[in-house]
């Protein structure tokens, strides 16, 4: 059964929505419909989006307790500061309106106009002084507060950036929980000023306090007539905030859209066909299109904020008027003194503004802590889909690495990746995985490196299943090298190093690797040498060729694998890619190399004749194991394997016999040489 804060979020967030702005062409063009906001994530279980009034008001102390929980990690002394300088404030506003109230009693009684003055002159001092008081306790307060703010969005965002790191691949792929990480982005600087906003929240609270006491005091009836001037504009503002919230929701994907429209045009790996095939025009067009959807948005947005203000302001108005009809009579009635109202009359208009400040901070802790709720929920997602920790160890030496029956399916596909697939990984031994394009060959790797965990099936680490396993210490016995290897903008040696960033290394440390993957030239070529900052984008920083950084993919591979000490698996995924055909001969050659007693190697390549040296071959069709053996065995059965060989070997003019026999494709390798 649909709950009811459930059916007030479907309305908010249906889609199309009615006050939506029509679909742009751009949007149609380049993204396939509407790009809005769905309530994917928000529908999981702990992590539904309620903007009901009530639940907000309810679920904001838990927030601002959350903040200030920060901000007393933090910097406690800091904390403590801004809370006595604010109450102190508070109570120096009340201070000031018995101070009032004492030297109108004094000028409105009898005697000489210099005699009342001389009278109500100590009181005209104890004011000024509390004026002062007041004045410092607001400088403390300010830089208190400004200490602290820094330090809660550093410690949100840690909290952030850490829980973003820990997920499991499964979900930093899944574009539900994409999403949610895009919007809780905005949590961290949300945090930092909801201190500012708590300050001001607590600073109105307690003046309103002593208002509202004083206020009592002088007439029961006045205090009501307060409230409601002031409930109008804390309705308009609030209701104001969650248009703006929702619409933020909405409009997220919209944005980044917009915002990668933008980085296509100006980035590097796109400008040469953003001027040879003139799409820099078409997509400025687009980017304008999107613009102006989006501005419509934000003109609905305003109009909508100003007839709410409007009907608040007239509101709270009456309210006011009201209030001082009421006096009006009381003092008619003379049921209230002229002394009375008119100290009543300062208390309501400050009560009131200092109400109206209060209802704008506790609106903007509103509109921030959906913000910082959006960072929570983050929070509790991401542990939900962290990487376990803890788990058995492996031992040292393994056998071999045994995938049984294992299915995977994306979370955004019907059709399985991989569809019972069972291979085995030996150690010392090369194993070959070959298939056409989408037949699940890098989803295989993911699996058989632990990063992506089998929907079905079972996969072994030395007998062990991997759900049984610290997956920490499987990953440490994994060395990969992907055709989507990072290139780290940092220092050549740091781009070795990475493999293993905690281990520190010399740039003489680190050489054996850079030959090993034939990057000595390369260094030697760079301003800097190893110290050479590899990043464009960066004053003074020297770019390479792909072919140059793949050089560095391969000797990052080895340097990690060379600081192993247990037995593990390396997988190289189309390592070869960007190779010139000698680079790549020899880089088969030095991977195959790797292989020992230690070491699997499991190789995934389009390029037939790396393969051939495999101890064991795997063809992947549609996630399926279609064939398996060695070289010679598979040639010899005829089937798919032998049809992608011979069609390639044709290319190159060969008869596409199998190398062993003296013949040797082009590119093809000669046999291991050891590293
Ligand atoms: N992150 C992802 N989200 C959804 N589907 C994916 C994702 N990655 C891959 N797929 C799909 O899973 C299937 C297998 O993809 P995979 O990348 O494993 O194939 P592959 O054999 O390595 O392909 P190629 O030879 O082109 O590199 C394909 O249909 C692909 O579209």
């Amino acid at each position: 059964m649909t709950s009811p804060s459930h059916r007030f979020r479907s309305r908010l967030l249906r889609r199309p929505r009615p006050q939506d702005p029509k679909v742009s062409t751009a949007e149609q063009e380049l993204f396939g419909g509407p790009l809005r906001y769905d309530t994917g994530w928000a529908s999981h279980q702990n992590a539904f989006l309620d903007l009901s009034l009530l639940t907000a008001l309810r679920a904001m102390p838990r927030l601002v307790l959350g903040t200030l929980r920060r901000a007393w990690h933090a910097d406690r002394g800091a904390l403590l500061a801004v809370g006595v300088s604010e109450i102190g404030q508070g109570i120096a506003a009340a201070v000031n309106l018995l101070v009032l109230n004492s030297v109108m009693h004094t000028l409105l009684s009898d005697g000489s106009a210099a005699g009342r003055v001389r009278q109500a002159l100590p009181a005209l001092l104890l004011g000024a002084a509390v004026a002062t008081v007041n004045a410092l306790l607001a400088t403390w307060s300010t830089s208190g507060a400004g200490r602290l703010e820094p330090l809660v969005e550093r410690v949100a965002t840690t909290e952030y950036l850490d829980a973003a790191q820990a997920v499991e691949l499964e979900a930093i792929e899944d574009p539900a929980f994409r999403r949610l990480l895009d919007v809780a982005f905005y949590g961290a600087a949300s945090a930092r000023r909801m201190i500012s906003a708590c300050v001001a929240a607590l600073n109105g609270v307690i003046s309103l306090v002593a208002t509202a006491s004083i206020l009592s005091v002088l007439h029961w009836a006045l205090l009501p007539m307060l409230l409601l001037i002031v409930a109008p504009r804390g309705w308009g503002a609030m209701r104001v905030a969650q248009e703006r919230y929702v619409s933020m929701l909405n409009w997220v994907e919209h944005v980044r859209a917009s915002r990668l429209i933008g980085t296509l045009l100006t980035e590097r790996s796109a400008a040469q066909e953003v001027r040879l095939h003139a799409v820099g025009p078409a997509l400025l067009e687009r980017y304008r299109d999107m613009a102006e959807s989006a501005e419509s948005e934000q003109r609905r947005l305003a109009n909508g904020k100003a007839g709410t203000e409007l009907v608040a302001t007239a509101l709270s108005g009456v309210a006011l008027a009201a209030t001082y009809g009421v006096m009006f009579w009381l003092i008619t009635t003379g049921a209230m003194s002229l002394a009375i109202a008119g100290t009543a009359v300062v208390a309501v208009r400050s009560g009131s503004a200092s109400l109206g400040t209060l209802v704008m901070n506790v609106n903007q802790l509103h509109e921030e802590s959906l913000y910082v709720q959006d960072h929570e929920r983050f929070l509790v997602e991401a542990a939900r889909r962290t990487i376990p920790t803890g788990g058995a160890a492996l031992p040292e030496r393994i056998d071999a690495v045994v995938l049984d029956k294992i299915s995977y399916r994306y979370p955004d596909r019907e059709e399985p990746a991989l569809d019972e697939v069972s291979l085995t990984v030996p150690m010392g031994s090369v194993t070959a995985v070959v298939g056409e394009n989408g037949s699940g060959k890098s989803t295989l790797m993911k699996i058989i490196s632990g990063l992506l965990v089998p929907h079905s099936g079972t996969v072994r680490w030395g007998g062990t299943p991997l759900t049984g396993l610290d997956r920490a210490l499987v990953f440490e016995r994994v060395s990969q090298l992907t055709q989507d290897f990072q290139r780290w903008p940092m220092t050549a040696a740091m781009n070795i190093r990475i493999g293993r960033p905690q281990r520190k290394a010399s740039a003489e440390e680190l050489e054996p690797s850079a030959r090993y993957a034939g990057a000595t030239s390369v260094i030697a070529r760079l301003p800097g040498g190893m110290g050479t900052l590899l990043a464009r984008m960066f004053r003074g920083a020297s770019e390479l060729s792909g072919g140059e950084w793949q050089k560095f993919g391969l000797a990052r591979t080895h340097w990690r694998d060379r600081t192993g000490a247990a037995d593990g698996v390396l997988i190289v995924d189309e390592p070869t890619s960007a190779l010139d055909p000698e680079a790549e001969i020899e880089a088969f050659d030095r991977l195959r190399g790797l292989a020992g007693p230690t070491r699997a190697v499991v190789l995934v390549t389009h390029r037939m004749s790396g393969v051939r040296w495999a101890d064991t071959i795997h063809v992947l069709s549609r996630g399926r194991v279609v064939e398996s053996g060695s070289h010679a065995e598979l040639l010899a059965a005829g089937g798919r394997y032998a049809t992608m060989f011979r069609t390639q070997a044709a290319q190159y003019g060969h008869d596409g016999h199998d190398g062993h026999d003296g013949h040797r494709t082009p590119g093809s390798a000669q046999p291991p040489a050891k590293a």
